[in-house]
């Protein structure tokens, strides 16, 4: 087939050159039946939800308006971080925690695997805007892909076709720049072959240049490996944009909280996938007088405004969430969220009735479910019905509790950052920082037990620097270097003030010493009260923590001891952690802040002290 053949490829809507100069090369390599150019209207929706129910893809609820369910392919249910990489031209530029790769090469691979292998699909070429569109600067990037799921998920994530394309051409009349996107299921259709529900292909690349602002993806249909503006362009690609222009790109919520005396704060938090952001983003406060807003669940673009404060954006637009776990008594505002409809799930468990269920939505099992894998599932069987990474998206504008300033371009103030994992011992609920370099180092060395959110095993302790581990698109090292030059480039009266969190720490017995969820609103008051100047806390060695008396604890029903235990800090765990932090910083190596060498011996040096 000649180029010039394809239908649709010549059908552009007006797109700078550069665009449709990139999506006739993409189309001649990969070789798609057809070339559609998405414009994220209604009419769209309606049609590809419409063709994915024919084939199978997706399954349209009876119960939920505009709704449907998915189930991928066993081999395809979460990020694959051992194939993942960051292809800078020097190796020393992607540093010791990312697989790294030469772009030529890469390139030179992945073009192989490419070729042809959009063959019988329909190439879509996605035009979005990470952040409001009205943006001084919007954020700009094209996903190229061969999945109508990917799409409609990012019509659900990201602002994007005719809206987003209007931005590509700047006040000027000159092209804006825009991050390229590539996409493929990695399995093309013969002639005469039925196609599966979940095409996808167990070789998987997901590759980033970030000198280029460029992505290529292959072979998985899957949340992160696919929804290309999310976790790839939002915190890969953007870190390394916001180090060289001097901003943040970060793995966090954003949440506005306002206190029984109507102040009004804004919170950033990061937390590793699947310890918390999106429960602690929708959080419905217990402590008395407090209301609680939500602006983003996941990702936050911070930089300095004209008042000197750090300002928060959420540049996606619609919730990526885990399933298991939410339900009524835990996320009740997520649950209104989907209620609405427009929700699209994925590899939770199908009700017959035309409902979706998973582990943890109510107490008692329905008695009969199709799984994740679409067979038939009774309760006690000893599998899970829905996969434990088992996601809903679904458009944040539904959200109950939205914050009316959510889009604002100039985003939000940011008064305090929370750094938090899943430690079953040695943090404590809550420590302040004692100033930014000492927060950056809580950041720097961060940990927590793996989650089925990434392909391996779950529950094993590793370091995850501020919750970027796996998302930090260049060397850790001058990562954590842009994180305190950032502090220093501010008035210290400015700066948010940075806690570490831990909701997950464990008494003998294995149960949670905290409740958690809607509770965490207490550490959260004290959190205000301190920034405020109003609330108490105890200098210890590990930096500052309330005594369980200094914590609203009004109708909490925890044994007082649990919480006590859950504030301790015991100077013989920490001890222990002191060498797990040594061995960390020695694999950042030479490019580790000296800063933060400085705040480790200051560490030893209060614990053998204490
Ligand atoms: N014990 C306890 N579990 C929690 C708490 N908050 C969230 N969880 C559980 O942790 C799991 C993940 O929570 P999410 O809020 O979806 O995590 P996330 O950080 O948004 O995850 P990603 O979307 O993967 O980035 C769910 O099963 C929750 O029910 C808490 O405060 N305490
Ligand atoms: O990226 C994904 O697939 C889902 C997600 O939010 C995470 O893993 O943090
Ligand atoms: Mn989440």
């Amino acid at each position: 087939m000649t180029t010039t053949a394809i239908p649709g490829l010549d059908q552009a809507p007006t797109a700078p050159r550069a665009l449709v100069a990139w999506v006739r090369e993409v189309a001649e390599l990969t070789t798609p039946q057809q070339v559609v150019w998405c414009d994220g209207s209604d009419e769209e929706w309606r049609r590809l939800t419409t063709e994915l129910a024919a084939a199978g893809t997706l399954v349209r609820l009876a119960a939920k308006p505009n709704s449907f369910w998915a189930a991928s392919d066993p081999g395809d249910v979460a990020r694959v971080e051992d194939r993942t990489f960051i292809c800078s031209r020097r190796e020393e530029d992607a540093g010791p925690t990312n697989n790294w790769m030469d772009p030529a090469a890469m390139k030179s691979t992945m073009t192989e695997l490419y070729r042809g292998c959009m063959r019988g699909r329909t190439m879509y070429v996605i035009p979005f805007c990470m952040g409001p569109l009205d943006a001084e600067s919007p954020k700009l990037g094209v996903e190229i892909t061969d999945s109508a799921y990917v799409v409609l998920s990012m019509r659900v994530m990201t602002r994007m076709g005719t809206g987003a394309l209007e931005k590509f051409i700047g006040r000027d009349g000159g092209e804006r720049e825009f991050v390229k996107a590539l996409h493929s299921v990695g399995a093309p259709l013969e002639p005469g072959r039925a196609d599966v529900p979940w095409p996808c292909n167990p070789t998987k690349y997901i590759s980033h240049f970030p000198e280029e602002r460029a992505i290529w993806s292959f072979g998985s249909g899957y949340g992160g490996n696919s929804l290309l503006g999310k976790k790839c362009y939002s915190l890969r690609i953007a870190s390394a944009m916001a180090r060289d222009e001097g901003w943040l790109a970060e793995h966090m919520l954003i949440l506005k909280l306002t206190s029984p005396h109507g102040t009004v704060h804004y919170i950033a938090a990061a937390f590793p996938s699947a310890c918390g952001k999106t429960n602690l983003a929708m959080l419905q406060p217990t402590v008395s007088g407090w209301t609680a807003e939500t602006l983003g669940d996941d990702i936050a673009w911070m930089r300095f405004g004209d008042d000197g404060r750090l300002r928060a954006v959420n540049p996606e637009f619609g919730f990526f969430g885990v399933a298991p776990g939410t339900g009524y008594h835990t996320n009740p505002v997520a649950m209104r969220t989907i209620e609405q409809g427009n929700t699209i799930f994925t590899n939770v468990a199908l009700t017959d009735d035309g409902d979706v269920w998973w582990e943890g939505m109510t107490e008692q099992p329905p008695a009969h479910l199709t799984d994740w894998r679409r067979r038939d599932w009774t309760p006690g069987g000893g599998e899970p019905a829905a996969h434990p990474n088992s996601r809903f998206c679904t458009p944040i504008e539904q959200c109950p509790v939205v914050a009316p300033e959510w889009n604002d371009p100039e985003g939000v103030p940011i008064s305090a950052i929370l750094f938090g994992g899943r430690r079953a011992t040695t943090i404590p609920l809550v420590t302040e920082s004692r100033d930014w370099a000492h927060g950056v180092f809580m950041g720097a060395t961060l940990s927590s037990e793996t989650t089925a959110a990434a392909t391996g095993e779950v529950g094993v302790v590793r370091r995850d620097p501020m919750a970027m581990l796996p998302f930090m698109g260049y060397h850790a090292g001058d990562y954590l270097g842009h994180w305190l030059t950032t502090g220093a480039r501010a008035e210290p009266a400015k700066l948010p003030k940075i806690f570490h969190v831990n909701w997950f720490r464990r008494g003998e017995d294995r149960r949670f010493l905290w409740p958690g969820f809607r509770e965490n609103s207490r550490v959260l008051a004290w959190i205000i009260g301190r920034v405020e100047g109003t609330a108490n806390a105890a200098e210890t060695p590990v930096g500052l923590v309330p005594a369980a008396t200094d914590l609203d604890l009004t109708g909490l029903s925890t044994d007082p001891a649990d919480v006590e235990a859950a504030l301790a800090v015991d100077a013989a765990e920490w001890r222990a952690e002191l060498p797990l932090i040594e061995e960390w910083f020695a694999t950042i190596g030479e490019k580790l802040p000296g800063t933060l060498r400085e705040q480790l011996a200051g560490l030893r040096e209060r614990l053998a002290g204490s």
